[in-house]
């Protein structure tokens, strides 16, 4: 059983690939290819939509490169379609290691009508409804008390899902998030907390975000266990976030666990770290050496599966095909109605809308 409140972050896998300490891997060859497929995917993904910004086709992406095994371990920790899950905007690497589709991504960071939600929401910010993945809020730690609140029903309800809700170090200093951890900790919600600590908020670094020894330590204040667990490597952030998310379901309350990873690109498109205004480019080198998925590599390589340059291009030219094919369709699907822009709000659209409407259409009908 993990210990929570450790002082140095859970391990499983060293730098250099080596096992850390005595345990036996249980993971089947599919299973460890599934892992390193996934956070492939979710690097893929990235470099693809820098491309789509530079083209003019999406207008705001944030890239969850260099956070892959923290993403890619969550999803594989708990039970996909099952969960409930509250992410934030960067999860694209969650969402797809879930299984929902490229397309349904894509769509929705084009904007197009064949999105899920109708091309109405900020691009990158997604929801997918029979993934039970709530839609995204750009509003910092916005999800984590309705996320409390999900996981209090599940409680009443008497449901064995949990609700999983996930955020950066800078929404720990947001009074949301203090609240939703609150009340989480009162009700004893089945609810897992994950923060994906990338260390940087924009450009805030975290030593400017808490004075807290780290993030891990505050679910002490809100009566529930810690766990502090590199967020680097994939194996060790899957079998916390498993074993914890287990003991969420049997009812032993909520959890907060803090991944400790890096954000190697910029916070997003509307950013400066280019012009290296707010962090040397030293620090972005130093975690660049710590690439989670060359370090999973190695570990594949230590247990006798190597995966060679060859291979890996191989795999990265298949998930591009898969991406070209995902865009190809979400545009196929055209640009979204406008009349979609007034459904689904009110169960009976009120007349100042039905007035709006009306105006819309005379101009659009002309
Ligand atoms: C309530 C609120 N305040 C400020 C912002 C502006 N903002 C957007 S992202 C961001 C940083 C969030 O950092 P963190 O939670 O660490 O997540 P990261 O983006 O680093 O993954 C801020 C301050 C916002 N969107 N919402």
């Amino acid at each position: 059983m993990y210990k929570p409140f450790t002082e140095k972050p859970i391990q499983k896998v060293g730098e250099d690939g080596r096992k850390i300490g005595r345990w036996t891997l249980e993971h089947s060859e599919t299973q460890l290819r599934a892992l390193h497929r996934d956070m492939l995917r979710a690097r893929v993904f990235d470099d693809k939509l820098i491309t789509l910004l530079r083209q003019g086709k999406t207008t705001f992406y944030a890239q969850c490169s260099g956070m892959e095994a923290t993403q890619v371990g969550i999803a594989h920790g708990v039970r996909s379609g099952h969960d409930w899950f509250w992410p934030y905007y960067r999860d694209q690497g969650v969402a797809l290691a879930l299984g929902i589709s490229m397309r349904d991504l894509m769509a929705q960071c084009l904007g197009m009508a064949g999105d899920l939600n109708k091309g109405r929401q900020m691009p990158h910010h997604f929801g997918v409804k029979n993934f039970n993945l709530a839609s995204i809020s750009s509003s910092i730690a916005n999800q984590v008390a309705p996320a409390t609140g999900t996981a209090m029903a599940q409680k009443y309800l008497g449901t064995d899902e949990i609700t999983v809700c996930t955020f950066g170090d800078g929404a720990t200093s947001e009074g949301d998030w203090h609240a939703g951890l609150n009340m989480a900790g009162v009700n004893k919600a089945p609810i897992l907390f994950v923060c994906e600590n990338n260390q940087w908020a924009i450009s805030v670094g975290v030593a400017h975000q808490t004075a807290s020894e780290n993030i891990a330590i505050k679910a002490k204040a809100y009566g529930m266990p810690g766990y502090y667990v590199d967020g680097q490597d994939v194996l060790a952030v899957q079998s916390v976030v498993q074993e914890v998310a287990e003991r969420v379901r049997a009812g032993e309350g909520p959890a907060l666990i803090e991944c400790l990873t890096y954000r190697l690109g910029s916070h997003s498109n509307a950013d400066a770290d280019a012009e290296k205004r707010y962090r040397n480019r030293e620090e972005v080198e130093e975690w660049k050496n710590r690439d989670p998925i060359a370090r999973f590599e190695r570990f594949l390589a230590n247990e006798g599966l190597t995966i060679d340059a060859d291979e890996k291009a191989g795999m990265r030219a298949e998930i591009s095909r898969e991406l070209d094919e995902a865009i190809a369709w979400a545009e196929s699907t055209g640009e979204p109605h406008w009349p979609t822009m007034f459904d689904d709000v009110y169960a009976e659209i009120p007349p100042h809308l039905i007035e709006q409407r009306e105006l819309v259409r005379a101009e659009q009908e002309g």
